[in-house]
Parts: structure tokens; C-alpha cells; sequence
């Protein structure tokens, strides 16, 4: 749905990106993570072309964005939405006059935009909120606002620049909740970036982590998670160093659900399983997770097989 090739943007002397590729799927909720500075408001400026890029291409929908000259660029923006950090509503109008907005830009009619902004407010739960003004909202009540405002044009895709960071904790999951039900019911494909790890973890089916202008490592997180040294998983679950002959065993999410995997191997093979630090999460709506441990017995080799052939990443400090 969105493909990004060989993306460079150059401000004098600062390289913001340097040679991007990104492939985000059709309704998959994608989340590029990064610190501050690491060129991720960049690359969603340049995704809807906001920024002009200095070198690559960007396709949405299977539309070549920088092919496009300005007018034609102008329509295809229409069907990108797009939400802010810091919601970008007009204070001067209503929740309704927001929403309706950019369908008075499109020329839609009065009585059909009444009618979608009705829709879209349902959409969001904020039929009650029509008539208030944004100074009136909480946070995550603009940023439902801002969210029925993206999804007026009917948008193959939805970006989100930061959209829960000013949110507190509750807030933020409530949502991260509406943008994955929006993703299931209207098969919405979202490009979200963050720099926090709980959004990944929240929502998001695949990641890119983004340093210094660079992609460090992107896919499908059971991917990444079951992909030794992934610094997702070093991010995600930090251990201490292993000292020699200890084991790190990662749950993948892709183990079968309800099996007490470690004891079974206890019990199989007649170990005994020390474990040394740990953490596991639900990670995409799975359990996933790193354990660090020491294995005795005879059969101990034999253990870590079976623990990888249940799918789990196994490995052994030298
Ligand atoms: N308009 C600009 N002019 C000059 N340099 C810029 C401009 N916009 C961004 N940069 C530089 O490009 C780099 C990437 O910035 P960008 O805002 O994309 O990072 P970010 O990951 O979104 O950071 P943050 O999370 O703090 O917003 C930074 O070094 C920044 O200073």
C-alpha cells in the first residue's frame, strides 16, 4: 500500500534520511520507531509529500506520489490522511466544523457532509460532542476529532505523527484501541510512527526501527522477534550479558498457545532450569518474551532441541 524506495532528504549539511526503503502492506498497522532526531517526521512528510524529497520514490495506493505534478499531487493527498501529535484542530470551530472541514474543501455538498460528519463522529464515539469546541475536549477526545477529520476523504491510508505522545497512559491505549478497530472494520492500512515502544507493542503488526536516517531492521515483528540479535527483542525485553554456558530462550509468540513449555522440558528430559532474568510480554496479542537461564543434566542438549523445535529461539553464550 505505501512503498518507499532509495529515500533521501538533505537539509544543507544535515542528512534527515539517508537511502530509505519501507514497504508497508494493505491493512496492516506498521509503526516506525525511532529516537528524537532519528528522521521519522521527516519520512512521513515525505511519504505524503509534504517535504519534497532530495532523491527516491514513494508510491501510495499504487499512485507514484513524486511522478505526480502538483494538482494531481493535491488529490492523491486527499486520500491520505494524516494525524498530529498535537491534534492541529481549528479552535475557532466546532468538533462538527472540524470534521466537516476538509469535505468543504473536497466541494462536497452541505446536506451529504452533514450527513458524513454524523457518521464520522459515531465513528470515533463523539456524537454527543458535535456542537463543542475543541477548548471544551480533553486530549484523547480532540484526538478522536482529529481522527474523524483524517478519515473525511475516505483515506487508503492513515498517518500518524505521534498522535498518542501528548496523552497520558490511559488515554493513549484508548486510542491506540480506535485506530485498531478502525484498521479491522474499515480494513484501514495506518503508518504510525513513535518513540515509544509500548505503541509497538500495542498495535503494530510490523515495525521499522530508524537511526540517524537509516532503516536498522524492519518486518513483521513474530519475524523480528524470532530473528537472532534483533534489537527489537534487545529493546523490548533487555537481559544482562550471558556469561558462557547460559542460555537465552526467546518465546516468539509463534509456540503453541497453553503449553507450560519449560516445565514440560523439565519433566521430558530430567533438567534442571535456574532461571537468571527475564521478562515477557504481550507483544501483537501474544505472549513473547526472553528468558535468560542455566540448563543442568545429562539431557540438556536434548532440552534446547526440543524447546526449539517448538518454535522458541534458543541460544547458548560461548
Ligand atoms: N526543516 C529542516 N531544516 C533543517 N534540518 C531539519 C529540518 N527538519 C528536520 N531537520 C533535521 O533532520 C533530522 C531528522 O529530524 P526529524 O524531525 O525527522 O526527526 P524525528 O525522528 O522526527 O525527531 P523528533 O521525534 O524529535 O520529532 C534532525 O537532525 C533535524 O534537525
Amino acid at each position: 500500500m505505501i512503498t518507499v524506495s532509495g529515500l533521501r532528504k538533505v537539509y544543507g549539511s544535515v542528512v534527515a534520511l539517508d537511502g530509505v526503503d519501507l514497504h508497508v502492506g494493505k491493512g496492516e498497522i506498521f509503526g516506525v520507531l525511532g529516537q528524537s532526531g532519528a528522521g521519522k517526521s521527516t519520512l512521513l512528510r515525505c511519504i505524503n509529500l509534504l517535504e519534497q524529497p532530495t532523491a527516491g520514490t514513494v508510491t501510495v495506493d499504487g499512485q507514484e506520489l513524486t511522478a505526480l505534478p502538483e494538482r494531481e499531487l493535491r488529490r492523491a493527498r486527499m486520500r491520505i490522511g494524516m494525524i498530529h501529535q498535537h491534534f492541529a484542530l481549528l479552535s475557532s470551530r466546532t468538533v462538527a466544523g472540524n470534521v466537516a472541514f476538509p469535505l468543504e474543501i473536497m466541494g462536497v455538498p452541505r446536506r451529504e457532509r452533514a450527513r458524513r460528519v454524523g457518521e464520522l463522529l459515531d465513528l470515533v464515539g463523539l456524537a454527543d460532542k458535535a456542537k463543542a469546541y475543541p477548548a471544551q475536549l480533553s486530549g484523547g477526545q480532540k484526538q478522536r476529532v482529529g481522527i474523524a477529520r483524517a478519515l473525511a476523504g475516505e483515506p487508503a491510508v492513515l498517518l500518524s505523527d505521534e498522535a498518542t505522545s501528548a496523552l497520558d497512559p490511559g488515554t493513549t491505549q484508548a486510542i491506540l484501541a480506535l485506530l485498531k478497530r478502525l484498521n479491522r472494520e474499515l480494513g484501514l492500512t495506518i503508518l504510525l510512527i513513535t518513540h515509544e515502544m509500548d505503541v509497538i507493542k500495542a498495535v503494530c503488526d510490523s515495525v521499522a526501527i530508524i537511526s540517524a536516517g537509516r532503516i536498522e531492521e524492519a518486518g513483521p515483528i513474530p519475524d523480528l522477534l524470532a530473528t537472532p540479535g534483533s534489537r527489537l527483542v534487545r529493546e523490548l525485553f533487555p537481559l544482562p550479558a550471558p556469561e558462557p554456558g547460559s542460555v537465552t530462550i526467546t518465546f516468539t509468540g509463534r509456540q503453541p498457545g497453553g503449553t507450560p513449555v519449560l516445565s514440560e522440558a523439565v519433566r521430558r528430559f530430567d533438567v534442571d532450569i535456574d532461571i537468571l532474568a527475564g521478562s515477557v510480554e504481550t507483544v501483537a496479542g501474544r505472549p513473547a518474551g526472553r528468558l535468560l537461564v542455566r540448563l543442568t543434566g545429562e539431557r540438556a542438549d536434548a532440552a534446547l532441541a526440543y524447546l526449539r523445535d517448538l518454535g522458541l529461539l534458543v541460544e547458548v553464550a560461548r
